[in-house]
């Protein structure tokens, strides 16, 4: 079913954090009946109750027990073993002694700024349309995706300096960094209305207006939005802990970059994605199907993809299973990243044992998820970050000076809801597929961006991993520029082949952000030292375009309104960065907290030797690329754009030289 497969991409990613979306919907839902019917009680008789002052304490208790709703996280008391100083929880647990949730999986993100709900605890902004900000109504995110993001993809412009390599960095070490669930429930928890049809906001239903003039849309009003899961006891469900607190929203990650994207982020799908078979300490592969003599990652046999519908061998392929769920196989470039690294994984593993036959299964597995870790941090902090937040944003970062205990790494709701998805601004609209020449492939074609939407078939029957690999570094990415570029392909196609609706992610971002109460533009300039501005010509500094203000103002009335993920876009970039001065210090800001509140950042004093250290100061993205696919001749930075004659042999980039993890018997 069409619709089942859009909701893959908020679907939670472990049995955990379904169990505590679960607890949210539950509890609410509980909430909700009692509420009715001491509302119908009161109207006759005419007087007003809450529904904590009709239960008992025993029976809230009884309602916590059954939901699995916790107030409250479990005290955990950290252990000091050498084991573990050494590795990693997948959970993240314990990675902050004093503060053992800080940056865990299935955790609250945490708020930079309060939360702003129209009620002050749990409705998103624009719950009523008429509510007025700043004497304006909030326009319809459909109608401000229309008006200012559409871009057609003859329109797009070309980034001149990097690949797309960079931009499926981006999303992958996104889904390393964070993953909103959404709400288990498709329909109004007294199951009287279906999110996917309704257009009136009852939770989880907070629907996408669609305007009259809607330019591919006419035969619906709405486009179907559900609300992002809420942490049990905030918003509603919180009343009955006696307490108003904001709704918060659920990581269901690790914060840190700790490729959770290989590993998972808790113990039940680490197990599962793990080769337990043997002493090697490998993670599973696929058993069906080879990249020539290459692995594919193993299936999801309960998650089924899309199928080729001109196949008439009988077999169909599900979807691929890595430590993010299901979410990898969204798109094809996607998936090629998570298998690069699982090969990697394996590949390490591999030689340690080769080097350590006395190494148990356990210790060649920590050991090859520490170096495979750090490797994501390296390619993350030394490559990606500097040309995103250019050398401004590094400089707000500063220099790595030692893990710092009293930073908090866990990601703010700001950073998954706003600010790094502006990456979404740079995807291209088709991707290249390329055969050894890097000339386009004969067989397989470039493919337009809808048509690699949960389709692993695409990459097994379809001359493997590559073909995709080579199109990544030679296609560029769209330029984020005041224009605001965002790709017909993603606004107005997300899947438009599987629905009859097209699916809008300029409208689901905005969505978003006010689903989650995220304070509006004005109070982010002023988070970031920028005043806060009054009329659209206050913000001539930040955005020099007069067209896209006039714009701006004609949709929004007030610059303090503009919803922050279009306000970010619309900034001019800063110098040498792929973003502008808001979204820089955000992003900064985020990753600063990431590196320094890591116990085990690659670069901690005593996390790795120093003849480790120095092994892996020589590493690049470039490496595993040509140790873990055909590809003999790659660029050696692959996030900037060359020409194929300028790539150079894989035998000229540093290989990883893991001597200095041989240990005596
Ligand atoms: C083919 C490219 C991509 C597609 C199709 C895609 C699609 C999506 C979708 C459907 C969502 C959920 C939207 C919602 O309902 O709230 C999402 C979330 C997100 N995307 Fe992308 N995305 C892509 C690339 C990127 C890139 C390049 C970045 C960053 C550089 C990025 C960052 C994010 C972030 C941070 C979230 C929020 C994740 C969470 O916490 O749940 N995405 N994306
Ligand atoms: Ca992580």
């Amino acid at each position: 079913n069409p619709m089942t497969l859009f909701q893959f991409f908020k679907r939670p990613p472990s049995d955990e954090s379904c169990e505590m979306a679960k607890a949210g919907d539950i509890y609410h839902s509980a909430f909700d009946i009692i509420m009715q019917k001491v509302a119908d009680s009161s109207s006759r008789h005419k007087r007003r109750v809450n529904a904590t002052d009709v239960l008992s304490s025993a029976t809230i208790a009884e309602l916590t027990k059954f939901s699995g709703c916790r107030a409250n996280p479990v005290e955990l008391s950290c252990s000091d073993s050498c084991l573990a100083n050494m590795y990693r929880t997948h959970t993240g647990q314990c990675n902050n002694k004093r503060n053992a949730y800080w940056g865990a999986s299935n955790n609250p993100f945490v708020r930079w700024r309060a939360a702003q709900y129209e009620n002050d605890f749990s409705t998103p902004m624009g719950w009523n349309s008429n509510r007025m900000y700043n004497g304006y109504r909030l326009p319809p995110v459909r109608q401000v995706s229309n008006d200012v993001m559409r871009t057609s993809n003859t329109q797009v412009t070309g980034d001149p300096l990097y690949s797309h390599m960079l931009v499926v960095w981006g999303q992958y070490i996104d889904h390393d960094i964070d993953f909103t669930p959404q709400s288990l429930s498709t329909s109004t928890f007294q199951g009287l209305t279906d999110c996917k049809t309704t257009c009136k906001n009852e939770s989880p239903c907070f629907p996408m207006q669609v305007p009259s003039n809607d330019p591919r849309i006419s035969t619906a009003s709405c486009l179907p939005f559900f609300r992002s899961a809420a942490v049990c006891g905030t918003g509603e469900t919180s009343t009955l802990f006696h307490k108003l607190q904001p709704r918060e929203q659920i990581n269901a990650v690790t914060s840190f970059v700790d490729a959770s994207t290989v590993y998972g982020s808790t113990d039940s799908l680490n197990r599962r994605l793990r080769d337990m078979s043997n002493e090697d300490g490998l993670m599973k592969v696929n058993t069906m199907f080879k990249d020539g003599t290459w692995d594919y990652l193993p299936f999801d046999p309960n998650n089924p993809c899309v199928q080729d519908q001109f196949d008439a061998s009988g077999v169909n392929i599900p979807c691929f299973h890595a430590g993010d769920g299901r979410y990898l196989s969204e798109h094809l470039t996607l998936s090629a990243i998570h298998t690069i690294w699982v090969r990697e994984h394996n590949r390490i593993a591999r030689v340690l044992k080769a080097m350590n036959p006395h190494w148990s299964g356990e210790i060649l597995y920590q050991e090859a998820r520490k170096i495979v870790g750090a490797y994501h941090q390296i390619v993350h902090w030394k490559e990606y970050v500097p040309k995103i937040i250019g050398p401004e944003g590094v400089n707000m970062m500063g220099s790595y000076a030692g893990y710092d205990a009293s930073v908090n790494p866990s990601v703010s709701n700001v950073f998954a809801t706003a600010a790094f998805r502006f990456g979404h601004a740079t995807i291209a609209p088709q991707f290249r597929r390329l055969d050894e020449n890097f000339n386009d492939h004969p067989q397989f074609p470039s493919i337009l961006l809808h048509d690699a939407f949960f389709s692993p078939w695409r990459m097994i029957r379809q001359g493997g991993m590559d073909p995709i690999l080579r199109g990544l570094l030679t296609t560029f990415i769209s330029y984020v520029h005041s224009k605001i570029s965002n790709v017909e392909s993603i606004t107005m196609t997300l899947l438009f082949r599987l629905i009859t609706v097209a699916l809008d992610l300029a409208s689901l971002n905005l969505q978003r952000g006010r689903d989650h109460a995220l304070p509006l533009y004005n109070d982010w300039r002023e988070e970031c030292g920028f005043r806060r501005a009054n009329n659209f010509s206050d913000l001539a500094g930040e955005i020099k375009d007069k067209a896209l203000r006039d714009k701006l103002e004609r949709l929004y009335g007030h610059p303090g309104n503009v919803d922050l993920w279009l306000a970010g876009l619309s900034e001019d970039l800063m110098n040498g960065s792929r973003t502008g001065p808001v979204f820089t210090c955000l992003l900064a800001r985020q990753f600063k907290f990431l590196r320094d509140g890591d116990r085990f950042y690659y670069e901690n004093p005593g996390v790795f030797s120093s003849q480790q250290l120095a092994s892996l100061n020589k590493l690049s993205f470039a490496r595993v690329l040509c140790d873990n696919s055909g590809l003999t001749k790659v660029q050696s930075d692959l996030f900037m754009l060359r020409d194929v004659n300028q790539f150079v042999d894989c035998s000229n980039i540093p290989m990883l030289d893991l001597t200095p993890w041989r240990e005596d018997p």
